[in-house]
């Protein structure tokens, strides 16, 4: 048997019915039994879910936005299908099945399970119109729902991979249905042990890729991208980019590490560890040989330039005239931890310590709450943080022009600076 092919189609390329066909003309010459095909929800469906959730967590009304979210839906199908066609009724109900669920009562407490129960609906209607379309066109794949085999723990929003339990689901329920058909999927939403759906995260797609081809034995790994492939900085907020033919797993790694959003951070170990070569390809320009991350590629030092936006300065001073030492640093990343908050930069000075974490929801005043007795806390939101791999020095303060740099830190290889717009 051949080894299976996996390809990703991300939010851009389902984003509209124009989307949609032009995803459909780059299987019509590639699609082959043995590949596993996996699709997140249509544009930004998942950021009009959490806004959902939002409304509703403060009480107002969110039946305009979930009549919103329909519409834009079955106006993809109408530029897809005939009038009648029985995809109008399968997406109609879907968001039957949605309203259902949102009218089941939402509170601080059970927050992370109702949202796992939600948001994952952008990638399932979304499957359910893509493998129809393909259908349509006489591309013959199975709908599958990836909860059947991506296992997880139950840490909803953020669940951790049970990699055991979904190797074993792969092999038993989709390996051999790959010997026939192409099988298409989601991204981003597995199971717990109880059946409970979770996600993997925010932009968690790749990763569901990386999960499916490694517990498939899968030959390789094509996430389809709207950029020729990995820049080395992002187009849509820098110029003068250039394209890495190829990378090492290493610095694709690196570079999502400190936040290069074309690729999910999780995405690149589990490739990397069984040496899963991993494709990132334009669907605007499916010839083109895109960038090849792999285990063989040439190093670079090629100026690198992440740019991680929302993001919040938090300092933790001493209090009692002391001076900073692992017993502070263990209480606050303590606490980090059990708000499965990840540091993004740290700063050490004699009385305090300062960490840069990503904004979200609730959390910066969790954190505040069990600390504030402890240290006197300031914080900065709103902020940029700034990371130049192989920084040529004479570039870096350009990046610093017309900014307040709250917080820099050098090493040979990594420039950092938390900067606010002045
Ligand atoms: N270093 C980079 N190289 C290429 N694209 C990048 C880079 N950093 C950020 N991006 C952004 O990643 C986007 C593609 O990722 P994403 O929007 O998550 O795609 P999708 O949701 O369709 O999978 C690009 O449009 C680009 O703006
Ligand atoms: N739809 C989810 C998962 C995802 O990965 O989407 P995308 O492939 O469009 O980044 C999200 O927006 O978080």
């Amino acid at each position: 048997m051949a080894k299976t092919l996996v390809y990703k189609f991300g939010g851009a390329s389902v984003k509209d019915s124009i989307a949609v066909k032009n995803l459909t003309e780059i299987l019509r010459n590639r699609l082959r039994k043995d590949m596993v095909i996996v699709v997140s929800a249509m544009g930004k469906t998942t950021n009009a879910l959490e806004s959902i959730l939002s409304r509703k967590l403060a009480k107002e009304d969110f039946s305009q936005n979930s009549s919103t979210l329909k519409a834009f839906h079955l106006e993809i199908c109408e530029g897809l299908f005939s009038a009648g066609h029985p995809i109008f009724a399968q997406v109609q109900n879907l968001f039957l099945q949605l309203e259902n669920k949102l009218e089941l009562d939402l509170s601080r407490e059970n927050y992370d399970e109702f949202y796992d129960s939600i948001v994952g609906f952008g990638e399932l209607v979304s499957s359910r119109i893509v493998a129809e379309y393909l259908c349509s066109q006489d591309l013959l794949v199975v709908w599958k729902d990836a909860r059947e085999v991506v296992k997880t723990n139950s840490d909803f929003r953020f669940a951790k991979i049970d990699w055991e339990e979904t190797k074993k689901s792969c092999s038993s329920q989709w390996k051999p249905l790959l010997g026939n058909f192409p099988i298409l999927t989601q991204g981003f939403i597995g199971s717990d042990p109880k059946g409970k759906p979770t996600t993997l995260g925010r932009e968690g797609s790749d990763f569901t890729a990386a999960i499916l081809a490694t517990s498939l034995g899968a030959s390789s790994v094509t996430i389809w991208k709207d950029v020729p492939g990995v820049l080395n900085a992002d187009p849509k907020i820098f110029s003068d980019t250039r394209k890495f033919d190829e990378l090492g797993y290493r610095e694709a790694a690196e570079m999502t590490y400190f936040g290069a959003s074309v690729i999910h951070p999780k995405t690149i170990k589990p490739l990397a560890n069984v040496d899963i070569p991993l494709f990132v390809k334009s669907f605007l320009d499916p010839e083109a040989p895109g960038t090849k991350i792999h285990g063989a590629a040439i190093p670079h030092e090629v100026p690198t330039i992440v740019l991680k936006k929302e993001q919040i300065l938090v300092s933790f001073k001493v209090t009692d005239f002391t001076f900073i030492e692992e017993l502070h640093i263990h209480r606050v990343y303590e606490r980090l931890q059990a708000l499965k908050l990840r540091v993004n930069m740290l700063q050490l000075s004699a009385i305090s310590i300062s960490i840069v974490i990503d904004a979200q929801l609730f959390k910066l005043d969790q954190l505040l709450e069990k600390l504030k007795s402890e240290f006197e806390i300031r914080y900065n939101e709103g902020l940029e943080l700034l990371t130049i791999l192989h920084p040529a020095q004479e570039g870096i303060s350009a990046y610093l022009e017309g900014y307040e740099v709250l917080l820099e830190q050098a090493s040979r290889n990594t420039f950092q600076a938390v900067r606010r717009k002045i």
